[in-house]
């Protein structure tokens, strides 16, 4: 049995997770995550809880307004600012061509976030379905490129919704990484589960949160197994602070955790170096492609927490990011489409193409036999070029 040893994540980033490669079989070997250092991009608690505790609380404004500008509805934008947007993030789906163009002799990997991509955003986190139309594409594609689903959800939970055991999937926003199930019974080809040490912290906090919310109408408190959801999308407006103050009575007691916000929910998880961006670069280094310029990676996503891994495709200048939103906002992806149906079709036309592609390709091998056989056979006696039997 061969034995290979591979450290997930780049020596700059000091991802300390180390992976051991058995015959195919990867096997997580966690070692204590770094702590995230400060000024790591994203919303800090540290921040946020300044911002609950600077004259008297009434800086729990500045949280409110956090989570209004965390909910894409909230843009108010002009004509103007939208096409400009646009001109900067154009439809994928316009430039179809010009994105297959790019991806010419390279590998194709998909990476799909669930929420807001795959299936729409519904009131209810309990019952965002994805369509049969969208898993029957999702499985096409998944015969044609390695894919991964990629989702703040628990992973058990979006599994649950997407059902496709060919996948790969990275649960709690890539904190849970699991390659697909070949055989009922045989391991799972791939595991990492850098923060397993969080996870009687995160069932305690999550305990103590439903708890303290209980009495905000319309808030939910949702386990995602390696970091917790506090939804505020069916609280009112006006109930805002009230949730924030709640939330932050609980977490001030956990330096150890970090804020993060999505789409009207504040995601709640452990302060490690390790987010949706670590999670691509550990799978296409699971895949085999690690700092390989033959890959071409297309991640789509909706949410702020997509970011880290539009980021990544950015600065390695490999594939590129797609973000799902109907606003203009603030991204690191390079194209966009508005919503989970245009992803749908996006993601037909993939296939479609790969098959054209692969169909060429048979034709083209089919004509080259050809040829060769008729400047090297002569009848049903093959004779090589330039050599005639003597008489
Ligand atoms: O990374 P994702 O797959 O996009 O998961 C992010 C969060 O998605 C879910 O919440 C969002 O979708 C809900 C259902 O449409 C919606 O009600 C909520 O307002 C959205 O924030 C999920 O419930 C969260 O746990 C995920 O963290």
């Amino acid at each position: 049995m061969t034995k290979q040893k591979l450290v997930a994540g780049d020596a700059k980033s000091g991802v300390d997770t180390s992976v051991v490669v058995e015959n195919g079989l990867f096997t997580a070997e966690v070692k204590k995550p770094p702590v995230v250092p400060v000024g790591y991009a994203t919303v800090s608690k540290k921040k946020l809880l300044q911002n609950l505790e600077i004259n008297g609380g009434t800086r729990v404004n500045a949280w409110v307004e956090s989570m209004r500008a965390s909910s894409p509805t909230s843009n108010r934008i002009s004509n103007q600012d939208q096409t400009t947007w646009m001109d900067r993030h154009r439809s994928a789906l316009q430039v179809f061509d010009e994105i297959t163009d790019a991806s010419n002799g390279k590998q194709i990997v998909m990476f799909l976030d669930y929420d807001g991509t795959l299936s729409p955003i519904v009131d209810d986190p309990d019952r965002a379905f994805m369509s049969d139309a969208m898993r029957a594409t999702v499985r096409k594609l998944a015969r044609r490129f390695p894919t991964a689903i990629v989702s703040g959800r628990c992973r058990d939970k979006v599994y649950k919704f997407v059902k496709l055991a060919e996948l790969y999937y990275a649960g709690s926003h890539g904190m849970d990484i699991r390659g697909p199930i070949k055989h009922k019974k045989s391991p799972p080809s791939v595991l990492c589960q850098p923060a397993s040490e969080y996870l009687p912290m995160i069932d305690e906090v999550y305990g103590l949160l439903m708890e303290k919310t209980k009495s905000t109408a319309g808030a939910k408190v949702e386990n995602n197994k390696f970091c917790l959801s506090v939804h505020f999308r069916c609280v009112d407006e006006t109930k805002w602070s009230e949730l924030a103050g709640q939330v932050r009575s609980v977490l001030k007691n956990y330096p150890k955790l970090r804020f993060t916000q999505g789409r009207k929910v504040l995601e709640i998880r452990p302060a490690i170096k390790w987010d949706k961006g670590k999670a691509l670069e550990f799978l296409l280094e699971s895949l085999g492609y690690a700092n390989c310029t033959d890959v071409f990676p297309i991640y789509i996503g909706d949410d702020r927490t997509d970011e880290d891994a539009f980021k990544v495709l950015r600065e390695t200048g490999q594939g590129f990011g797609i973000l799902v939103s109907k606003d203009p906002r603030d991204t690191n992806a390079s194209y966009s489409l508005q919503e989970p149906s245009e992803v749908m079709v996006f993601l037909q036309r993939l296939v479609e193409w790969k098959e054209r592609a692969l169909i060429d390709y048979e034709r083209e091998i089919l004509k080259k036999q050809k040829v060769w056989k008729d400047q090297n056979y002569n009848g049903n006696c093959l004779f090589w070029n330039g050599f005639q039997p003597s008489s």
